[in-house]
């Protein structure tokens, strides 16, 4: 959400998502800055958005802003920093660095959204070695790339599809999250929720948003469903009887199912009971 707009930042404290992006730069405009950065700074430090996840998205370190955002930023300590349009590692490493001369511990996150940076993605997910500063989150950012390659925005992405599936193979390489585009037409359900479940069924792990009327819609997507959990489960009990221990592979409902099946099915179980958990606060 735009730093600059206070109404959103008050909203969001009672919005179930899982993380909120503060955002300095291209949602807010250059007369706004000064304020926006003040304004998201104190609402970090406030300390009352509960669980959610709170990420500062700062001007890049070459712009007019970029250093007194970052400066905030570590100030306030939030969640992550999302660092925009990154070219190169060089550009993540400036950040960490500063981080780091500040004696502080805050994790990066990534805009991916720029040729050059896509082109150079396997350098910038090796930033993750950063102790101050790890990288830990890719955040694609479609409407840039869009500009930037003069890819049009068509059902189905396919104009994209090369760098989402190849920024996904980079993020799991280095151990990364990953995070899609957002959706600009807010108003266009049918449209966002195919998105989202794209978005999920290519391996991301959530969707970034614009406006309030998204987040349940992508909440369903990328949740696992009842009928996932509950085969999930039934695939860890399979491989705990007495007759399976020690078996690679086990026959179940007429499937081969393999112990690299109990892993994800452990992963599912685990997302599930995390949401459950994120429900009862
Ligand atoms: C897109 C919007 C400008 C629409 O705003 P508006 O017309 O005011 O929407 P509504 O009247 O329908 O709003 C209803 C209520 O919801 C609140 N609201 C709106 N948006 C948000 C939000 N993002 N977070 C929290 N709350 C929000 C309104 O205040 C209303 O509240 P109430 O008073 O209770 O009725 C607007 O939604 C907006 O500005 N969205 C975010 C824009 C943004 O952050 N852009 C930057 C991210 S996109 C990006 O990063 C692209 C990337 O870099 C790339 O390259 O792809
Ligand atoms: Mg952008």
């Amino acid at each position: 959400m735009p730093g600059s707009n206070e109404r959103a930042l008050e909203k969001a404290r009672t919005l179930p998502a899982d993380a909120l992006i503060l955002d300095l730069e291209d949602a807010v405009s250059p007369d706004m800055k000064a304020a926006a950065r003040a304004q998201v700074a104190e609402a970090v430090k406030s300390g009352s958005y509960g669980s959610r996840e709170l990420i500062i998205r700062i001007n890049a370190l070459d712009t007019e802003w970029g250093h007194d955002d970052l400066e905030a930023a570590i100030e306030a300590g939030p969640d992550a920093i999302l660092v925009p349009k990154p070219n190169r590692a060089a550009d993540l490493d400036a950040v960490a660095r500063k981080v780091e001369m500040a004696g502080k511990s805050i994790p990066l996150w990534a805009m991916m959204e720029t040729p050059l940076g896509l082109l150079n993605i396997q350098e910038i997910a090796g930033c993750a070695a950063h102790s101050h500063a790890p990288l830990t989150a890719f955040v694609m950012g479609t409407n840039d790339l869009a500009k930037e390659t003069r890819a049009r925005f068509v059902p189905g992405r396919a104009p994209m599809m090369p760098w989402l599936v190849t920024s996904i193979l980079a993020a799991r390489a280095y151990g990364l999250d990953i995070i899609d585009g957002v959706y600009n037409d807010f108003r266009d359900t049918d449209g966002f929720m195919a998105e989202c479940q794209q978005a999920r069924d290519l391996g991301m792990d959530g969707k970034t948003l614009i406006h309030p009327a998204q987040v349940a819609g992508a909440n369903e997507a990328f949740a696992p469903s009842e009928a996932e959990v509950s085969q999930a489960r039934k695939i860890i009990a399979a491989f705990e009887l007495p007759e399976n221990k020690g078996k690679g592979a086990i026959s179940l409902d007429g499937r081969m199912v393999e112990l690299l099946h109990a892993e994800m099915a452990g992963r599912t179980v685990a997302l599930s009971d995390a949401i459950e958990a994120r429900e009862g606060e």
